[in-house]
């Protein structure tokens, strides 16, 4: 039987390459910064141009899609996941890598249909990896087939996370706790990629065997849960019930087993949720 989002799927991976080349011309002549909701969420005029190429060339080939771009929703777009075929774009996952040239940089494009994720595609772009997966269909790096690692000991394990761009001193104390309960148990190593969607493909490749984070947004994660998933693993919230896009909290990991050992240790709270809307102005 076809593949009803098979050409999707292809269209996806072709302008995930392209703007993976334009990420890598923009890194030796464009690096101009400019900030967000403040000093350190970082965007830069490659985020938005990306962003347009990709939303540009769907809306060509499926009028009828709809799109959750980090950009867009930056601009004032809502931030709805409806049953309508919908694109959530993370242009450029990890801008203040890109910004200094570190060399862990994603463009991130998920696909779902009445909230379920169809295919998702990273592309890692200087390390030049594409990740894709189809739901029920796998995942994988550049063509080969990606599985979890298959360690059931925390102690045996390395853990992925980040320190996100929320300097609220409550906020940071939360995260330092549970890094450092995590860090205690003891496990045998903590990374940081600086890019929610490469860490989770690390996950898929088997390299870390879980990657936790309060304070990602939907466009991080999107895409790379279901890599995470089709190659075996598990998502979680952190709280241990089922995870939430919306939510802003996620545990990936290669089994049941790790995540719940990261629950026990992980001090949770609840950033605002990307689905809120904008406070009413009121114009009077
Ligand atoms: O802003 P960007 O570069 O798209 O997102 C990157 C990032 O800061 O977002 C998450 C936290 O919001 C982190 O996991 C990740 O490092
Ligand atoms: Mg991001
Ligand atoms: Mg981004």
């Amino acid at each position: 039987m076809s593949d009803l989002w098979q050409n999707a799927m292809d269209h996806a991976v072709a302008i995930a390459r392209k703007s993976g080349e334009l990420v890598r011309e923009a890194l030796r002549d464009d690096r101009k910064v400019m900030t967000k909701s403040s000093s350190i969420d970082l965007v830069t005029k490659t985020d938005q141009k990306v962003e347009q190429l990709i939303i540009q060339s769907v809306r060509e080939k499926f009028p009828s899609h709809r799109f959750i771009g980090e950009e867009s929703v930056a601009a004032g777009e809502t931030c709805d996941l409806t049953d309508t075929p919908t694109w959530i774009i993370d242009p450029i996952d990890g801008t203040t890598n890109f910004v200094h040239a570190f060399p862990f940089v994603a463009v991130s494009i998920g696909f779902y249909v009445n909230k379920q994720s169809e295919f998702a595609v990273v592309f890692s772009c200087l390390e030049d990896k594409m990740f894709t997966a189809r739901r029920g269909g796998g995942a994988f790096c550049n063509g080969e087939p990606l599985q979890v690692s298959d360690q059931e000991d925390v102690r045996q394990s390395i853990i992925a996370t980040e320190f996100g761009s929320n300097r609220d001193v409550e906020a940071v104390d939360k995260i330092f706790s549970s890094l450092r309960n995590i860090l205690c148990l003891p496990v045998q190593g903590v990374r940081s990629a600086g890019t929610a969607a490469i860490n989770m493909c690390l996950v898929a490749s088997g390299c870390v065997e879980a990657y936790y984070e309060i304070g990602v947004h939907v466009w991080d994660v999107a895409a790379a849960s279901l890599i995470v998933s089709e190659a075996g693993g598990v998502l979680m919230d952190v709280d241990g019930g089922a995870v939430d896009l919306m939510s802003r909290r996620i545990i990936a990991a290669n089994n049941r087993t790790i995540a719940e050992n990261l629950v026990k240790e992980i001090e949770s709270f609840s950033p605002t949720r990307d689905d809120t809307p904008p406070p009413q102005v009121n114009h009077y």
